[in-house]
């Protein structure tokens, strides 16, 4: 993979330089409740800038249906990474329309633009490789050098990430290269016990990397929306919980085969549950109630790990040599749903082992509930990025990098 050192010292000064970032933020009401993404892309942008290069950044947010979308406008993005740069930043409306291409004309050397949410643009996520190619052609012309440095989507094949790489000279940026370096280590001589604490709300993608898990991990802790699909594998009531029923076949079997080849796999004792989903945005106080897990009533949903959990958990992570931990224990953005979060985190925190948190809301948790970031010893940006690295996969934006 060449990095951008080369292509600094081969001069980029005048050249129209397109940055694949991951600027995916948490927006709450507009706005930005965790800036992690973007001061991690920070180096590769100001790196360029400096040398004089135009500087074209892109990236996704959300998950919009291939059309715009207002609630998911890149708007704050840009405007914060104005703020982090010190220095206006051009905003394109679209991605690859008229605004993008007068945005990026109207460049001078050293300036920055960022245009409109590549997935406003069904073209970017199509499974079907010539109209993804159609719409890398698009995005090429509107740059000179292509850099990939949005590490939490490198897992997948869409136009930016990989089709673009193809058509244009491509350097991994700062954070790639960082991410990978780190990454690595928990592939090569991994420190054991290996435990590996999955969570979040990505449920189907991120059941699927179990399988490799069980061959790699010492011992798997199991919360967030996660670990319903695991009950009810069990043969208990979820409620309403998040459940993925196509599911459960594959999770009974890794369940099986945890216990043939002495993989710990822990599920929650206990959960946290309430009738209704909390309202993130006033963060109102919620009735809930803590119950074994094998009792979740049939009109209410799991939504923490409780209290029994936290402590199982704690001390499945208190000899740990390695931890990787991706998707947060519970919905965290709410206080009344926190603590399961905050236990795994102050765990982490704790432990003598080395320390990897990934994933774009697991990385925000941390922060946001008051972790401080240097007492782990990575936090990554990528979830499912990381897992499938972790996996041994292929990654389509790290393979469209290589020579
Ligand atoms: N029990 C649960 N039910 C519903 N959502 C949950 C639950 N536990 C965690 N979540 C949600 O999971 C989201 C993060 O999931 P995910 O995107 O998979 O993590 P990451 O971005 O770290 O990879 C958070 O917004 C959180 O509210
Ligand atoms: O947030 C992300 O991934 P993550 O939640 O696994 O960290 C990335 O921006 C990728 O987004 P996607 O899972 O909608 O492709």
């Amino acid at each position: 993979m060449k990095t951008i050192d080369e292509l600094l010292a081969a001069g980029v000064s005048g050249k129209r330089v397109f940055v694949r970032a991951d600027l995916n933020v948490p927006l709450s009401d507009g706005t930005i409740t965790d800036d992690g993404r973007i001061r991690a892309v920070l180096p590769t942008v100001k790196a360029l800038a400096d040398a004089g290069a135009k500087v074209v950044v892109a990236s996704h947010l959300g998950r919009p249906k291939g059309a715009p979308d207002p609630a998911f406008s890149l708007a704050p993005a840009a405007s914060r990474l104005g703020e982090l740069l010190g220095s206006a930043v051009a905003f394109a409306t679209d991605t690859v329309g008229q605004s993008a291409q007068d945005t990026v004309a109207g460049l001078a050397e050293g300036q920055v633009a960022v245009l409109e949410n590549l997935r406003f643009n069904a073209g970017e996520t199509s499974k079907d490789d010539a109209e993804r190619g159609a719409f890398a052609d698009q995005l090429a012309a509107l740059a000179d050098v292509y850099v990939g440095d949005g590490f939490g989507a490198v897992h997948r094949k869409h136009a930016s990430v990989y089709d673009l790489p193809a058509k244009l000279p491509h350097y991994a940026g700062y954070l790639i290269a960082t991410e990978v370096d780190v990454l690595k280590k928990l592939t090569e001589d991994v420190r054991r016990p290996y435990v590996v604490v999955l969570g979040g709300a990505k449920v189907s993608d991120k059941l699927a990397v179990i399988d490799q898990l069980l061959d790699k991990a010492d011992r798997l802790l199991i919360g967030g929306g996660m670990a319903y699909t695991f009950l009810k594998a069990k043969g208990h009531e979820v409620g309403i919980s998040l459940l993925q029923e196509d599911q459960v076949p594959a999770v009974t079997e890794y369940m099986e085969r945890a216990e043939k080849q002495g993989v710990e796999l822990v599920l929650p004792v206990d959960v946290v549950v309430s009738r209704t989903f909390p309202d993130l945005k006033t963060k109102a106080p919620t009735e809930h109630t803590v119950v074994d897990a094998d009792k979740i009533p049939a009109d209410q949903e799991g939504l923490d790990i409780g209290p029994k959990t936290r402590e199982l958990y704690a001390s499945k992570l208190a000899d740990a040599a390695t931890v990787f931990w991706n998707g947060p224990m519970g919905v965290f953005e709410h206080p009344d749903y926190a603590e399961g979060t905050k236990a795994v985190a102050q765990a982490l925190v704790d432990s003598d082992g080395f320390t990897v948190v990934g994933g774009g809301d697991s990385a925000a948790a941390v922060r946001t509930l008051g972790f401080d970031e240097t007492a782990f010893g990575h936090i990554s940006t990528g979830g499912g990025a990381s897992l499938e690295y972790l996996e041994g996969k292929t990654l389509p934006g790290l393979a469209a990098l290589e020579d």
